[in-house]
């Protein structure tokens, strides 16, 4: 399961499984708080008393053995809450002592959240917690079970069963008591202290955007969420992925979106994977009918596998153009050309082989060249400077070819962005970071930046969705939540971060270098979409293949060893 679904596509999702008929509310819940338990027994083998015991972890040690293992259960008013008694209760049953409390009114618990509070009242009780501001006894009870121990009496797990998918508003009456546990935002990490395992997804957190709702930053940080069915967005978007610690997903039976009529394609978010990636490259097929993966087909000519053409800046300011020329050329365009002021010719004669060079001084130049219907694939932007980006990007865009415009190319609009907008076609890539985005839409990024006080809240999928209607082609956005959308609203989501994750990858050049890549599968006849999220997708298992100390000349000369273990 690759979607990435919002908290209104999961409740669909629950609902039509539950009118079906083939399952009910409360099993649900049921397999929900199973799911938690068996995942945190996973995590921490050493807390599974059920088979034989095995080595305790270091990370958690727990010097007497004898002693029983202690939970804290903190459970909100809605179905969240009701996970959190399910889990009480399975974790009580196998001899753990565990203490509950409730945020929220009893009397307003959903029916199956209620159910199991029943259930768990005949094992044990629950402590108030106030809605919306704990009282001060409240906290201390609350801290007296949970606080960090000065010895090793504390809890060996607090459970955050307060919220889940359906957190509308912030959550900063909850401050005191969450940082007197030292498990809310402003707790230091310490990996001696409790695990938290988060239920669903950290209580605070806009299951919708990843984002914290309320300017107070109030949050649980957990160091494992166990979510239902699929990832939510929030688990990989904005600062999600920073509180849900590792995330896992455990299947409770529903069915997949697209089996539901309800959940359109089109409003779905797709999650990068290598899965989803061999996909896309087996049901490409070129023109020629030859399947179009990443390897070229033994018989191909150079110019069945396009040309590509990308426009320097001048002297000195040649070397991102040509590490995009050298990613273009790697992930497989047939021929490179880069398109360089008579300045700079010598600069980068020297510099470049395989790639060829091409004399361009303006925009009569490049019309010239533009001739030659073979150039099928452009990229300017790359230290082209604002004043040539200019001058050159009316012409790229007036010959329609398949074009990716990235840094000069995008800040050379910042002043009227309808002025670029205008000329853009379908066949294009924007690839703006955060601070290009802003100057292109300076709206939508204002929506993205300012603090939500309700969720759901704006989105980097709805930004990224906004942007490319607008500008009526595929715009990129990166980050380590690269976002990649086109103007029908497909969109996708290409994380670096969890298992994913490329810190090194925020280098000078890696950017154009994804350049570089986008362009040469634009060359070889990718849709802007597919190259989009290609060359996406690769660029930072290059990274992750080279590992710490990456630079980006690095990022290409990984690329076949990337494809290799791709299988292309
Ligand atoms: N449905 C299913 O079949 C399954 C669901 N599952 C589980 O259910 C979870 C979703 O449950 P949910 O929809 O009840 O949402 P949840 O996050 O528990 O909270 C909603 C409550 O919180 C309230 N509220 C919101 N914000 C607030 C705030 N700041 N401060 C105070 N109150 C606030 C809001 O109140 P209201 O706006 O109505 O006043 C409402 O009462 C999901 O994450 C998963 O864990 C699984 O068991 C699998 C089967
Ligand atoms: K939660």
């Amino acid at each position: 399961m690759t979607d990435l679904l919002t908290a209104a596509q999961m409740r669909a999702i629950e609902q039509a499984a539950i009118e079906s008929g083939d399952v009910t509310g409360l099993e649900l819940m049921e397999r929900a708080g199973q799911g938690v338990v068996e995942a945190i027994f996973e995590e921490w083998p050493e807390l599974d008393k059920r088979g034989a015991s095995p080595s305790r972890s270091l990370t958690y040690p727990r010097p007497d053995e004898e002693d029983p293992l202690r939970a804290v259960v903190l459970c909100g008013p809605g179905n969240n809450g009701g996970d959190g008694f399910v889990v009480a209760r399975l974790l009580r049953e196998q001899g753990w002592e565990v203490a509950v409390f409730l945020y929220g009114d009893l009397e307003k618990l959903p029916p199956d959240a209620r159910v199991n509070y029943e259930r768990w009242l005949e094992l044990g009780e629950v402590s108030k917690l106030t809605l919306p501001t704990p009282t001060k006894r409240e906290v201390s009870k609350l801290e007296k079970h949970a606080a960090r121990p000065s010895s090793s009496q504390g809890p060996d797990l607090i459970l955050d069963a307060l919220f889940g998918t359906g957190l509308i508003r912030p959550i900063g009456g909850l401050k005191p008591a969450l940082a007197k546990l030292q498990i809310g935002s402003e707790a230091d990490a310490d990996p001696w202290w409790p695990r938290v395992v988060s239920v669903d997804i950290p209580s605070g957190l806009c299951a919708d955007s990843g984002r914290i709702l309320g300017d107070e930053g109030v949050i649980v940080g957990a160091h494992l969420t166990v979510t239902f069915h699929s990832k939510k967005r929030g688990h990989l978007l904005d600062v999600g992925a920073q509180f849900c610690g590792k995330t896992v997903i455990v299947d409770i039976g529903l069915s997949s979106p697209s089996d539901l009529g309800s959940i359109s394609r089109k409003s779905l978010a797709d999650l990068h994977s290598e899965r989803r990636l061999r996909r896309v490259l087996s049901q490409l097929v070129d023109e020629s009918g030859l399947p179009q993966n990443l390897s070229k087909a033994s018989f191909g000519h150079k110019y069945s596998h396009g040309h590509a053409l990308i426009m320097t800046g001048g002297p000195g300011k040649t070397g991102a153009a040509r590490l995009a020329a050298r990613g273009a050329l790697r992930i497989g365009a047939g021929l490179v050309t880069l398109g360089v002021p008579p300045a700079a010719q010598m600069e980068v004669s020297v510099q470049v082989t395989a790639v060829m060079l091409q004399r361009v001084e303006s925009a009569d130049g490049l019309s010239k060249i533009l001739e030659d219907e073979r150039l099928n694939a452009l990229c300017l932007g790359p230290g082209l400077g604002l004043d040539r980006a200019r001058d050159l990007v009316p012409v790229a865009l007036a010959a329609e070819r398949a074009t990716v415009l990235d840094a000069d190319a995008l800040t050379a609009f910042a002043d009227d962005p309808a002025a670029l907008f205008g000329m853009l076609h379908e066949n294009c890539v924007l690839t703006p970071h955060g601070g290009e985005f802003a100057l292109l839409f300076p709206d939508i990024a204002e929506k993205l930046k300012a603090v939500p006080i309700k969720g759901p809240a704006y989105s980097k999928v709805d930004a990224t969705r906004e942007a490319a209607g607008r500008a009526g082609c595929v715009v990129l956005f990166k980050g380590p939540d690269t976002v990649i959308a086109d103007p029908n609203g497909r969109c996708s989501v290409n994380s670096a971060v969890y298992e994913r994750a490329a810190p090194w990858l925020a280098t000078a050049g890696a950017g154009d270098v994804l350049a570089g890549f986008i362009t040469g599968l634009l060359a070889r006849r990718f849709s802007p979409l597919q190259a989009a999220e290609t060359a996406a997708w690769l660029h930072v298992e290059c990274a992750r293949s080279f590992g710490p100390g990456l630079i980006a000349e690095d990022l290409p000369e990984q690329l076949p060893r990337v494809l290799r273990e791709v299988g292309s």
